[in-house]
């Protein structure tokens, strides 16, 4: 199945990568995973459901699923189609994560960053993960039947069965660009957003929806460059693994550069100069992470740019979406 030679791992002499238990949503888990041998503790579940359902990334598509629903014309109006549609994303959305996770034990236990998890460690059974995904994605398609449209409806399924499914079955053990068309998934929040108020598809939350899209290669690939060893270890053949890390730091550049292109045109679109500002200063700032980035030689002190590079890109975007909000309540 596999065209892509991956590098074999170098000896690892990096304290760089997160230390076992410290991925960015497993943390807790680590330490509460110390003391699973007392017995059942709701704390714990609660906190592995939590874990299962990847919720800090969904609280971000849930945001910005949120902004296309205050971009859209008479939101107010229409509040309960917007709680309706920002539940089913979230519901939805985790069902997706829970989903990747039932997929991926075996793989999850030879990252660092992901050993930790509910199904890796086995505290949670596939069996019970499904029946938590299906509990999920059917509160998820009753609320969004009842307070939605068919359409929201049916672009909420292809994100989960985009991301869920496609991405994470077929592209990812296949192919270095598996996260450019999984991030397809991912980048449908905003539209969604507008379309469970207007029941209708218009240029601004497309446009909303391809920057999400292209933003997500500049998000991840330098995650990938810091977690390169462990990709190998487990055969998944991103793109540090298969082409290199000086061809990764160029794409993330491409990537960084056109999001930055792209985040300009919501303002010529809106002629909204709040968000247009936010737009062109947080942009620069990434591109220019994304130079520093690729000059810096190889080693520990790229290792960990490429970290915090990884985390400003988080932040970027959710700054973006602030902007669009931001300038349609001062400038409407
Ligand atoms: C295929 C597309 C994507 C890939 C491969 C990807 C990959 C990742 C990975 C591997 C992490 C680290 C997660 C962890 O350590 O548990 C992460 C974190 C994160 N991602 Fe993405 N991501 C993608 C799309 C998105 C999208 C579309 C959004 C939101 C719009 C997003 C928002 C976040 C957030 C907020 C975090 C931080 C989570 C935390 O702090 O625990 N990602 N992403
Ligand atoms: C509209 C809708 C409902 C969309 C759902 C889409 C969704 C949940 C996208 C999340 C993307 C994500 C967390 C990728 C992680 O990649 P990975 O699985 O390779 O990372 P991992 O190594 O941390 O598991």
């Amino acid at each position: 199945m596999k065209s892509h030679m991956i590098a074999s791992p170098p000896n690892d002499p990096d304290g760089l990568l997160p230390a076992a238990g410290a991925s960015l949503t497993g943390t807790v888990t680590g330490k509460l995973d110390r003391r699973s041998g007392n017995g059942f503790q709701p704390g714990l579940l609660l906190h592995d459901l939590w874990i299962l359902a990847k919720a800090r990334v969904v609280s971000l598509l849930v945001f910005t699923a949120a902004v296309g629903e205050i971009l859209a014309p008479h939101a107010l109006i229409h509040w309960q189609a917007a709680l309706a549609g920002l539940l089913g994303i979230a519901l939805a959305g985790g069902a997706g994560g829970v989903l990747n996770q039932i997929v991926e034990p075996d793989l999850d236990q030879h990252m660092r960053r992901t050993l930790h998890r509910p199904l890796a460690e086995g505290r949670i059974s596939r069996r019970g993960a499904m029946i938590y995904a299906i509990l999920l994605m059917s509160a998820a398609i009753t609320i969004l039947a009842w307070g939605t449209n068919p359409l929201t409806l049916v672009l909420t399924l292809a994100g989960t069965v985009g991301y869920g499914v496609v991405y994470t079955l077929y592209l990812k053990p296949s192919t270095p660009w598996n996260i450019v068309w999984g991030g397809l998934a991912g980048a449908l929040p905003p539209l969604i957003g507008w379309t469970a108020i207007t029941g209708s598809i218009a240029a601004l939350p497309v446009v909303l929806v391809l920057l999400v899209f292209v933003w997500t290669p500049a998000h991840f690939w330098p995650l990938a460059i810091n977690c390169r060893r462990d990709y190998a270890k487990a055969c998944i053949p991103m793109l540090p693994c298969t082409h290199g890390i000086d061809r990764t730091r160029q794409e993330v550049l491409h990537y960084a550069v056109l999001t930055w292109a792209v985040s300009l045109i919501p303002a010529f679109l809106t002629g909204d100069w709040i968000y247009g500002g936010i737009a062109w200063l947080s942009g620069a700032w990434f591109v220019g992470m994304a130079l520093r980035l690729k000059a810096l030689p190889e080693g520990p002190e790229m290792d960990q740019y490429a970290r915090s590079m990884f985390a400003y890109s988080i932040s970027y975007l959710f700054l973006l979406y602030t902007g669009l909000i931001l300038g349609r309540l001062l400038i409407g």
